[in-house]
């Protein structure tokens, strides 16, 4: 594997324990990249390094091959970026920004950029300061997708956007890397990181605590699933028919938990009248929710 996206003992110290302090990760070809951690844990702080923004007190970071401080204008070519906080020129219309942004990275071809704007079905007529917060987002995305680029920095993507255009997005991301682009993007939706990344790393206050192969996690989960059956008798049936791992079993409701695959699962039910069937936290979220427990919660 190559990898694209290289961070090597990367630090930006703020004093009062702010910043980010060796930070060692790479991101490689081909793979989505979920970078996710509590408010304040140093995941811009982070990505504008990556963006050549920032000039770190130790450390350093290459996208590329290139190192992100002195080339950021060779690397610029190649990355689609999503600021988190998006400053537009508030009297362009949406398509006017999208054209002067074209324009800046010398894009003739504009269909994939009216390719996204049906995708997000966004209305560019409107002039950007009576965009919605969504909408808003929906015009960053665009512009760091329309030059087809072969990597992407995305600093939460689906924030102010609507479940629909999350799902849209999700898909987009997942056709995106299966044209074998890199992306790095931070998230607070765990949903999201599960739904389109291969790995996901975890920052806390400004150290890396851990990085979780996606795949790796679903295939061994534990997943507790909530059956309702039609009365009481019926469920004490299902819970003594079954070697299944019963939890507990509350009058016509059983609980039970079921690790990989769940056909078994399905087909025993088959029989019964099945008036409900749920699961509870999944078990991405309960690691995501360790690394968060007692974070500080500092801006
Ligand atoms: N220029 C700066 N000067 C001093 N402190 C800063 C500066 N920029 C960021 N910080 C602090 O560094 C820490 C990391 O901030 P950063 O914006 O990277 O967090 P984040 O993980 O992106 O958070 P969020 O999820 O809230 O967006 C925070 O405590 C922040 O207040």
């Amino acid at each position: 594997m190559k990898p694209i996206i290289n961070i090597e003992g990367l630090t930006k110290d703020y004093g009062n324990h702010k910043g980010i302090f060796d930070l060692t990760f790479c991101v490689e070809e081909g793979e989505v990249f979920g970078y996710l951690g509590p408010n304040g844990a140093g995941k811009t702080t982070t990505i504008r390094h990556l963006l050549g923004f920032l000039t770190p007190d130790k450390g350093s970071s290459q996208i590329l091959g290139m190192d992100t401080r002195t080339r950021s204008a060779d690397i610029m070519k190649y990355l689609g970026y999503l600021p988190g906080e998006i400053a537009f020129f508030d009297q362009m219309t949406g398509i006017e920004f999208l054209k002067f942004m074209g324009e800046m990275r010398g894009l003739n071809d504009t269909k994939l950029r009216d390719r996204l704007i049906d995708l997000f079905q966004l209305d560019t007529k409107s002039r950007i300061r009576k965009m919605s917060k969504g909408m808003k987002q929906k015009l960053g995305l665009i512009c760091a997708f329309m030059h087809d680029p072969k990597v992407l920095i995305l600093d939460e993507p689906t924030s102010g956007l609507d479940p629909l255009m999350q799902k849209i997005f999700a898909a987009l991301i997942l056709e995106e890397k299966s044209r074998g682009k890199t992306i790095l993007m931070s998230s607070h939706s765990f949903e999201e990181i599960e739904r389109t990344c291969d790995r996901v790393g975890i920052i806390k206050r400004g150290e890396l605590a851990a990085t979780e192969n996606i795949h790796d996690i679903k295939q061994k989960r534990r997943k507790t699933y909530v059956v309702t059956f039609d009365n009481a008798v019926t469920a004490a049936d299902f819970a003594k028919s079954h070697a299944f791992d019963i939890v507990d079993i509350k009058e016509n409701i059983v609980r039970l938990s079921i690790m990989g695959n769940v056909t078994e699962f399905i087909k025993s039910l088959d029989k019964y009248t099945v008036l409900d069937l749920d699961t509870e936290r999944s078990s991405l979220e309960d690691i995501f929710m360790h690394y968060y427990g007692d974070s500080e919660t500092d801006n």
